[in-house]
């Protein structure tokens, strides 16, 4: 696939830390306190001076500072901090020092100012971006996508739990199941729990399993989603929805690999790989107390977020034509009228909603192409297509019918409700996870997850 591949910086929050030279991490100096606070000084093999006095590698505008306080000797063996008769001395964690051996993590204190010695974010740089134009079975040859698949290519063997973000229809879970079979797990099972479409009574059993007569309904023993994947992978689909009483159990999970079934007295040990995904910002939730930070830490150790279709159009056409491929269909099935339209809409919801058009046109004929509107609010489609889904056969026509009659009643129903979910489940008569299900499947879920 053609195309100009940019040197940019990668922030891959994953990469390793680069040595300084044989053995040693390569450090720096961080200013936690007073006026240069968050400013840093990398601490390359040499002398360094540290005080008030200009003349000084490292000036700290502290009044309770010496002109010359401190010296700093950086060798490949390590770091010594000398203190040079300051008046107010130099602490290291606390215990005034003379001379002092510094380790990554030591914070020392020079008058009121703290400073802390810390790995140099010596991240590549030019971590080359992937030549790929599709990992698994998700396309795409923006920028974007291959950052993401230089992600990808480097997580997938590892075995380690990841995390994905993105909008509803970004491929969340094709990016899972392709992380799954580019593994050692590939030939073990992919189980996948949707979290949002499970009632949250039911949650608990279907994670960690049941044993007989644990609640009413339990007939026999039951293995969860965990034991099921053993040997594979688990995908945890809107992770987010996770109830927060079942959140203690996520993480010992994913800490120490152990389930209990609901009604079960001991532990088992499980061997899969976590993946999971959310379209909602768990940073936030963390800050509503919806999410716990620490399961939060855990899960988000690697983590790769999908970008939104509408930040890479470039990647159109070649969805189109993996579509068209999918549907057995050429290239020509599609007029390059058509192409231009669909290249220039938004697509709030992402892939999936261009897949869904595309094949409705293919279907139905060109003329079946939906009104695009800029966003937002395009207006309820009129009966307009009624003929052509008339000339189909009875079962996909009714089917397309209602999926016409979902799509344009959500929209009139999420209008008067103003987004609120809550609200639309009870005007609708419908259950909220029910509801959340339908807006996700006509990418009509609002970002925030209204
Ligand atoms: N990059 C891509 N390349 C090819 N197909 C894609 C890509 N992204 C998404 N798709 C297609 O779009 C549809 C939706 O993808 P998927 O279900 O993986 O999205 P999702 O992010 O998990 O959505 P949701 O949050 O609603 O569960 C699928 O048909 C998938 O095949």
């Amino acid at each position: 696939m053609a195309a100009s591949y940019d040197k940019e910086e990668n922030s891959d929050p994953t990469a390793t830390l680069v040595r300084a030279g044989p053995g040693r991490v390569r450090l720096k100096l961080l200013i936690l306190s007073g006026v240069e606070a968050g400013h840093s000084h990398s601490l390359d093999n040499g002398e360094y001076t540290v005080g008030k006095a200009p003349s000084c590698d490292i000036v700290l505008s502290d009044k309770t500072i010496s002109r010359q306080h401190l010296k700093l000797q950086v060798r490949d063996e390590g770091v010594l901090a000398i203190d040079l008769d300051s008046r107010n001395g130099s602490f290291c964690e606390g215990m005034r020092f003379s001379q002092v051996e510094l380790r990554p993590g030591n914070v020392i204190t020079l008058g009121t100012t703290e400073l802390k010695v810390v790995p140099e974010d010596t991240r590549e740089r030019s971590m080359p971006l992937s030549t790929r134009d599709h990992f698994g079975a998700l396309v795409g040859t923006s920028r974007k996508m291959r950052e993401v698949f230089t992600l990808l290519e480097r997580m997938a063997p590892g075995g380690s739990d990841v995390l994905i973000q993105g909008e509803t229809g970004t491929g969340k879970e094709l990016c899972a199941e392709a992380l799954h079979q580019e593994s050692r797990r590939g030939k073990g099972p992919f189980v996948i729990v949707d979290l949002a479409g499970i009632a949250p009574s039911l949650i608990e059993s279907e994670l960690f399993g049941h044993v007989k007569g644990a609640f009413t309904g339990a007939q026999g023993d039951r293995a969860g989603a965990f034991e099921r994947a053993s040997g594979g992978t688990v995908f945890l689909d809107e992770v987010g929805e996770l109830p927060l009483e079942l959140q203690p159990r996520l993480l010992r999970v994913l800490e120490r690999r152990q389930v209990k079934r609901v009604g079960a007295n001991d532990y088992r040990t499980v061997d899969m790989r976590v993946v999971a995904a959310t379209h909602v910002d768990l940073e936030g939730a963390v800050k509503e107390g919806k999410f716990r930070r620490d399961l939060f830490h855990r899960l988000a150790v690697l983590r790769v977020t999908l970008p939104p279709l509408r930040e890479r159009p470039e990647d159109i056409p070649l969805l189109i034509d993996t579509v068209l491929t999918r549907m057995n269909r050429p290239p020509s099935a599609l007029s390059d009228q058509t192409r231009a339209l669909l290249a220039q809409y938004p697509w709030p919801g992402n892939v999936r909603e261009l897949r869904n058009v595309v094949e409705q046109v293919v279907n139905l004929g060109e003329e079946a192409l939906p009104e695009l509107p800029p966003l937002p609010g395009d207006e309820p489609r009129s009966g307009g297509h009624i003929t052509h889904e008339m000339e189909l056969p009875f079962k996909e026509a009714k089917e397309r019918l209602i999926e016409g009659f979902e799509r344009d009643y959500l929209k009139g129903l999420l209008e008067r409700c103003e987004g609120n979910i809550s609200r639309a489940s009870r005007e609708a008569g419908i259950d909220r996870v029910y509801l959340r299900k339908l807006l996700r499947k006509h990418g009509l879920e609002d970002r925030d997850g209204a």
